[in-house]
């Protein structure tokens, strides 16, 4: 664990425009650590709901894009260290099967990042109708190369796998993805740490302690459950000492129960459903949800929205993630830490 040694302002209410991009407050070095929070930069207010314009001067659009740029400088940095020294080059395995667009897409985006920092990367394309000793073949071999560190089997798998004893079969060390349930455990456990902690959820934790938005003592609401987002990030928000209620399709009228939340999390997978009126002025939104909606003015004929309406939530909250540039670059970024991470442990690399 390693505090931050800021001393700052012990005023508990800051107004968003001092959480200015850039500040020198910003947490350096961040990524795969533990923060003490001592700036509370985003105020929190009454709880009258005002749709009009922000009383927010400062409206912060969370970069993303970014920080994950940042992240990425200094994994590149630490991948050539070990390089030197160990003599060792990070390795990601992923394995995809079938041929989802969008699945495909994601595992581009891994490999040119994984690129830019100089781990290596070993893509796996099977296809749709392998069969789950086809997939548990490359995971067994990856599990004992010494030349792989991480293993990530692109979700979701098509419908007549068994993810359970795929995501099962990935040994514990290298499970970069977080989603064994060995490590799944070890998070919702309180007093213990994971190994890897899942890319998505780190990634939202991240943007928040990057943009030194306090956790503790706030309301959080999380809109999903599932075991990639919703259920991880509410289990992270809830060991930074937030009180966390998780909204899910059974929910009625979540609404009111967003209307609460200090820190609002969106991975529903719906595209524009928060709307400004679910919003608490001045909360801080994160948005997950990556929706590919039909917009027949742009040449491809559809556009990427996320789940939260953000022309609506900038006028309301001090602070949104941007739907692209917001938490899906933060994902990847995540992915590579947790590679490095991974590396430097089976290496015995400081
Ligand atoms: N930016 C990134 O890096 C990533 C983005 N994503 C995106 O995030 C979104 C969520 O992903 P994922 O968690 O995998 O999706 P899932 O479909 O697995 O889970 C969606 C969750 O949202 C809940 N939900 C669905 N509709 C509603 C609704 N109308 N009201 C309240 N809750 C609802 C579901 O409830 P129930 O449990 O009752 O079914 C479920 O818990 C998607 O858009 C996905 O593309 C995902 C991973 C990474
Ligand atoms: N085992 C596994 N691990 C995952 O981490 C995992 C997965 N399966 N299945 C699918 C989801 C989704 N996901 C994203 C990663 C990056 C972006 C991303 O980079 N998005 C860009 C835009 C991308 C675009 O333009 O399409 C952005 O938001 O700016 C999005 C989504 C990881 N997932
Ligand atoms: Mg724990």
């Amino acid at each position: 664990m390693a505090p931050l040694m800021f001393t700052v302002s012990t005023s508990p209410l800051v107004h968003a425009h001092s959480n200015i991009r850039n500040s020198v407050f910003m947490p350096r070095r961040c990524f795969g650590q533990i923060h003490l929070h001592t700036t509370p930069s985003i105020r929190g207010c009454s709880l009258s709901i005002r749709s009009t314009s922000s009383p927010y001067s400062g409206f912060t659009r969370i970069d993303g894009k970014k920080e994950a740029k940042s992240i990425r400088d200094e994994i590149k940095i630490e991948v050539s260290r070990m390089n030197a020294s160990k003599n060792v080059v990070p390795g990601l395995a992923v394995i995809l099967v079938g041929e989802r667009k969008d699945s495909a897409s994601y595992v581009r985006s891994k490999k040119k990042a994984c690129e830019s920092v100089g781990i290596k990367s070993v893509d796996v394309c099977l296809p749709e109708d392998s069969s789950e000793e086809d997939v548990l073949k490359y995971i067994l071999s990856f599990n004992e190369d010494p030349s792989i560190h991480g293993i990530l089997v692109q979700l979701p798998l098509p419908s007549h796998l068994n993810e359970h004893n795929i995501v099962n079969a990935i040994c514990k060390e290298k499970d970069v993805d977080g989603f064994h349930p060995f490590n799944i455990g070890l998070l919702a456990k309180r007093g213990s740490e994971p190994d890897f902690v899942p890319c998505t959820p780190k990634g939202c934790i991240e943007l928040l302690h990057r943009y030194n938005v306090e956790i503790e003592g706030k309301r959080a609401v999380v809109i999903g459950r599932s075991n990639i987002v919703g259920m991880p990030v509410a289990h992270l928000l809830q060991n930074e000492d937030a009180t966390v209620t998780t909204i899910h399709s059974k929910t009625r009228n979540p609404e009111e129960i967003t209307r609460e939340a200090d820190i609002l999390i969106a991975a529903a997978g719906q595209p524009n459903m928060v709307r400004g009126s679910w919003i608490k002025p001045g909360a801080v939104v994160i948005d997950v949800g990556i929706n590919h909606v039909q917009d027949l003015n742009v040449p491809s004929g559809s556009r990427l929205v996320g789940d939260v309406c953000y022309e609506e939530a900038r006028k309301v909250a001090s602070a949104v993630t941007p739907v692209p540039g917001g938490v899906g670059p933060m994902t990847i970024a995540m992915l590579l830490s947790n590679t490095l991470t991974s590396a430097k442990s089976i290496h015995k690399f400081q």
